[in-house]
């Protein structure tokens, strides 16, 4: 049995870094859905990185970079092909990477690296910098950068740390990169041999690359794309002015959501999201918190009451498994932008502090001292957090934890 079949050949004119489930799911499927309505010739082939182990590139390289994208709703599963990713490369391969972004006709480079690969450390704004400085020597034409990760102000965040890693070359950079600011929504789990042996029955065919997502699909930008962009409107992306009410609504309502549930869930011994939310305590502790932060989402309430509706039936969807140890990862930094920023302006404003919010960090600070770590980042804060007397932890992690997710 082999994978899906190559019927298409876009043009190389996107890069992406960090292949992982989210861009299979989204960025490259929405390339997709805007490659099947333009002409052959219109269409955007993605040459796509790794972040950091090459198996993703490897294993798609073998069947040529298309792929499977199963949706599946609480009804049922539907496989579609996706075929706009042309080349996937080991993150590795430094040689790639700069003639990938030199390229007069590579115009946007999208990014998803997790919230972690935002600090200096990961490397990330380095191998950025590297490649728009590269970009500029060779007058190679302006460039979006896209980020898709689940950050406030996530272009504005990674144009700043990308300069500060180019040092005395950022001058360069703003002639020719553009940082574009996103809300991207769906929500794709970790995927599982299971989930390849459901798509296997459903199609025949055999495809290591494939992802399991949601039916739901959202992408809201801002910013400039100077050297034009796949036509991603025509299916269903949104170009605003500010992303910012939308940004509040998904990472204070949906991500904070998730942050919770995975704290507080793992707790009760739950491992996915729907099991999590169908606690009737726990769900009730979700809806407590989204009324208390939704205040924070400046868009009209009957918007809201419809995205939250949607939202309950997604949590719910029980074939979508969700882990909650996946959602876990690098929690301080989520807690310090989805709960703790919330609660302080709160405070700012001379609100006192909401239940709900207090609850969650609360949860959170529990399953810290209480659960296994799931990275090093988390392990750090749960030691220095367990040594507190348990009476000043809240109020420690409120008062002192940095949106970088360490305690000042
Ligand atoms: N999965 C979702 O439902 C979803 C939805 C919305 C947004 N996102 C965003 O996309 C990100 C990736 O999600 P995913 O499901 O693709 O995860 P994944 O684990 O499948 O892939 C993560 C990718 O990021 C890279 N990466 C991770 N840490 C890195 C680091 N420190 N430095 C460099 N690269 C690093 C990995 O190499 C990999 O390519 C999330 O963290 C989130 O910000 C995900
Ligand atoms: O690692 P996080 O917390 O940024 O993301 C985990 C989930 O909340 C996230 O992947 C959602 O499923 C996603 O943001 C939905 O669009």
């Amino acid at each position: 049995m082999t994978g899906p079949a190559r019927t298409q050949h876009p043009p190389l004119r996107a890069a992406h870094l960090g292949l992982g489930a989210f861009h299979r799911a989204h960025q490259a499927w929405y390339t997709q859905q805007a490659n099947e309505r333009a002409t052959a010739d219109d269409g955007w082939g993605i040459a796509a990185f790794t972040g950091r182990a090459p198996e993703a590139a490897e294993l798609l390289s073998r069947n040529d970079g298309v792929y499977t994208v199963l949706e599946r709703s609480a009804e049922g599963d539907r496989a579609t092909t996706v075929q706009s990713i042309v080349r996937a490369v080991p993150g590795s391969d430094e040689r790639a990477w700069l003639d990938t972004l030199t390229d007069p006709r590579v115009a946007v480079l999208t990014v998803t690296v997790t919230e972690a690969g935002y600090s200096a450390g990961s490397g990330v704004p380095r191998r950025i910098a590297d490649g728009l400085v590269a970009r500029a020597r060779a007058g190679a034409g302006p460039i979006a950068v896209v980020s898709c990760d689940n950050l406030p102000q996530n272009g504005r965040a990674l144009r700043d740390v990308v300069r500060k890693a180019a040092g005395p070359q950022a001058v360069r950079l703003s002639d020719i990169a553009s940082f574009v600011d996103t809300v991207v929504d769906r929500i794709t789990p970790a995927v599982t041999p299971a989930d390849i042996d459901a798509v296997r029955k459903l199609t025949g065919l055999d495809d290591p690359s494939a992802v399991v997502t949601e039916p739901f699909a959202e992408w809201i930008l801002a910013g400039e794309f100077p050297g034009g962009s796949p036509d991603w409107a025509q299916v269903g992306a949104r170009f605003v002015a500010d992303v910012g009410p939308y940004e509040a609504r998904k990472l204070y309502l949906l991500n904070a959501g998730h942050t919770f549930l995975a704290a507080a869930g793992r707790l009760r011994g739950y491992d996915t999201i729907a099991e999590a939310f169908g606690d009737a305590d726990l769900r009730a502790d979700t809806e407590a918190l989204w009324a208390a932060q939704r205040t924070a989402v400046d868009l009209p309430v009957a918007e809201l009451d419809g995205w939250l509706d949607d939202l309950r039936l997604r949590f719910s969807n029980p074939r979508i498994a969700h882990r909650l140890d996946q959602i876990r990862r690098d929690s301080p930094i989520k807690v310090a932008l989805r709960l703790v920023a919330p609660l302080r302006r709160r405070r700012e404003a001379g609100d006192a502090a909401d239940d709900a919010q207090l609850h969650a960090v609360e949860s959170w600070i529990r399953s810290l001292v209480e659960l296994d770590p799931t990275d090093p980042a988390t392990a750090l804060i749960a030691r220095t957090i367990s040594a507190l007397p348990a009476a000043d932890r809240a109020r420690t992690v409120i008062d002192h934890l940095t949106p970088e997710g360490t305690l000042a």
